[in-house]
């Protein structure tokens, strides 16, 4: 965060300095296009980079921007601070309703989604009356700051920097809080995200619409600057070479599309004058040459250039972490003894295949109950029934919720993980470039409140202290504390395991469901595993683990709960099971014997 602010600091003296030089005039409007295109660009950056969903539609929204203050301007002479809230507004609410429906899609569908939102916005533009058709309006005045009229380019430079400083140091506290992490869960890795409380859906819906606020402003920017707008700016064309932009520089970092909006305008600007001479005519020939460079790019260098650059700076020192934040709030935890989980009849069918066939079992609070049975016996889709990921096709399943037992199945992931169900995944679920500590604060995503609005503005401070800390005391109590500060990605699997453990210890569990812990651990760390969980058995967390390590099983578990084929055919004591006929033949023959 601090380097963030030096860098911010350095970036705003340059900028100063470019403004008061006395640098022609030229210079000054590439600057201000500069600034322009950083904005929309940095939206991207949020919208594509972080959160993996591409946009080619954001130039629609610079448009509505640019509309809705040119036309209160020029047909009610309203100032362009009406024109600012009014443009906001109008862009807020149309990528809030267009956000509703293209963010649910995936894959290529949602690219092809925006290019039609897009498109059609364009047209609108084009053949609405009131706003002049193809010919645009024009007359659009100057914005008055302080008594004083934005009249020249350079008074102009200094608001667009401004905003888009602003941005920057508004975006980057949103990447660094509790709402950050879970945007950047947002690529590939939704369903982990769901399940450790955050409302996807919503948050796709909220960083589109913060994403289509900067094209917005953008828009603002440029019809009082221009003095008059079109349709042509916000076509298609323009929404890719936005995103171009955004790659170019470096889609998942800010000072990327910074990076990414100046090389682009300044190679346009100078292809647009050497090309036609080389080549004779009037032709769009920076066209080819992006087109070109961007095939050369995704290539060589698919992160964008400015990750090169960063290298060669000085290294960002990661996170720094509080020493004395107050502990976050623990739920109570049910008396041992009580029933906690209660499977009845569980069902579930993919098609013809029954992968869990009416099992039924029930775990009290304060034990550890093991599930085991061969490969494909379903164990991992039971973890799913239980936490929400998928539906029940029959059956039903209770947790203790308050006093009573509660039906959960039928309810949203993040819903069940909010009641106190935590879990780790089968194949590890972690964002590899994030550091430990990050991946493992999102496992306290549910004990923090403060929202995109507040970590926008930076109001979310203390609480992300808070939210820190309790990641790195999960950290410390699984033994990984030494490594919070490296990348995830870095670790061997074993510990990521671990780490995934502590992220779900995070969501302050009264149930943890661990699927394959131990799987990739070496002995030694076998048994510090085992002593973990023995201890927070001790301390109240009831725990189901799928594991395929026997020796561990039997050595930790107080009860078993047996499938094959997606049937229970076994329950009870670990020393029963292993002399169990049915669970011999199907599956421990070689171990009991
Ligand atoms: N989403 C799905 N769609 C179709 N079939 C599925 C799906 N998920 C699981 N299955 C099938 O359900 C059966 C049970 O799978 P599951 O992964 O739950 O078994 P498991 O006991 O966890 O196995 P393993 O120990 O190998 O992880 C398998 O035949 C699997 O192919």
């Amino acid at each position: 965060m601090r380097a963030r602010a030096a860098g911010l600091l350095a970036f705003t003296a340059i900028l100063l300095l470019i403004g008061m030089l006395p640098l022609p005039p030229y210079w000054i409007t590439l600057a201000n296009y500069i600034g322009l295109y950083s904005l929309v660009a940095l939206g991207l950056v949020l919208l594509t980079g972080v959160a993996g969903l591409t946009s080619f539609g954001q130039a629609a929204f610079v448009g509505l921007g640019a509309y809705a203050t040119a036309y209160l301007s020029t047909a009610y002479g309203a100032s362009p601070w009406i024109g600012l809230a009014a443009g906001l507004a109008i862009t807020a609410l149309a990528a809030f309703l267009i956000g509703l429906i293209t963010m649910r899609l995936s894959g290529h569908y949602l690219p092809l989604g925006t290019i039609a939102w897009g498109l059609s916005l364009f047209f609108l533009f084009g053949n609405l009356e009131f706003l002049n058709k193809y010919d645009g309006i024009t007359g659009v005045p100057v914005i008055g700051l302080f008594g004083l009229p934005l009249v020249s380019g350079r008074s102009m430079y200094f608001l667009i920097w401004a905003c888009v400083l602003g941005a920057v140091l508004c975006l980057g506290n949103l990447l660094d809080s509790r709402s950050g992490r879970a945007i950047r869960a947002l690529k590939g890795r939704g369903m982990m995200a769901e399940a450790m409380g955050v409302d996807t859906a919503w948050m796709k819906i909220a960083i589109f619409v913060i994403a289509a606020l900067l094209a917005g402003l953008s828009g603002w920017l440029y019809a009082h600057l221009q003095r008059a707008v079109n349709p042509s700016p916000f076509g298609l064309n323009a929404g890719i070479e936005y995103l171009f932009m955004a790659v170019v520089g470096g889609a998942g970092y800010l000072w990327g599309a910074i990076l990414g909006a100046a090389l682009l305008t300044v190679l346009k600007d100078q292809l647009q004058a050497v090309l036609p001479l080389l080549f004779g005519g009037n032709g769009n020939y920076e066209v080819i040459v992006f087109g070109i460079m961007l095939v050369v790019l995704l290539q060589r260098a698919r992160e964008g250039l400015w990750p090169y650059l960063q290298r060669r700076l000085p290294r960002r020192k990661d996170t720094v972490m509080p020493e004395n934040a107050p502990a976050l709030p623990q739920r109570a935890r049910p008396p041992a003894g009580e029933p906690l989980l209660r499977v009845e009849k569980a069902r579930k069918q993919f098609g013809g295949l029954v992968a869990v066939n009416d099992v039924s079992f029930e775990l009290q609070a304060g034990e550890i109950v093991g599930l085991i049975g061969p490969n494909g016996a379903g164990k991992s889709t039971m973890f799913n029934l239980v936490t929400g990921v998928v539906p029940l096709t029959g059956g039903e399943i209770r947790f203790r919720a308050g006093d009573g037992m509660r039906r959960i199945d039928g309810l949203a992931s993040r819903r069940i993980a909010s009641l106190g169900i935590a879990r780790s995944f089968q194949h590890v679920q972690l964002l590899p470039a994030m550091s430990v500590l990050e991946n493992v604060a999102i496992g306290a995503h549910l004990r923090g409140r403060r929202g995109i609005p507040s970590s926008l503005a930076g109001l979310n401070r203390a609480e992300e202290r808070m939210l820190l800390q309790e990641a790195r005391r999960q950290l410390e109590r699984v033994g990984l504390g030494r490594l919070m500060h490296e990348e995830a990605g870095s670790l061997a699997l074993g510990q990521q395991r671990i780490l995934e453990i502590a992220r779900a210890l995070c969501c302050d569990p009264v149930l943890l469901l661990l699927d394959e812990p131990a799987a990739g651990l070496r002995y030694q760390e076998k048994q510090a595993l085992a002593d973990l969980l023995r201890r927070l058995k001790g301390e109240g967390v009831s725990i189901l683990l799928v594991e395929h390590d026997m020796d561990f099983v039997m050595n930790l578990t107080d009860r078993l709960v047996v499938m094959e084929f997606g049937t229970k055919i076994a329950e009870g004591l670990p020393q029963d099971v292993q002399r169990n006929e049915a669970v011999l033949e199907a599956y421990l023959g070689g171990i009991a014997s």
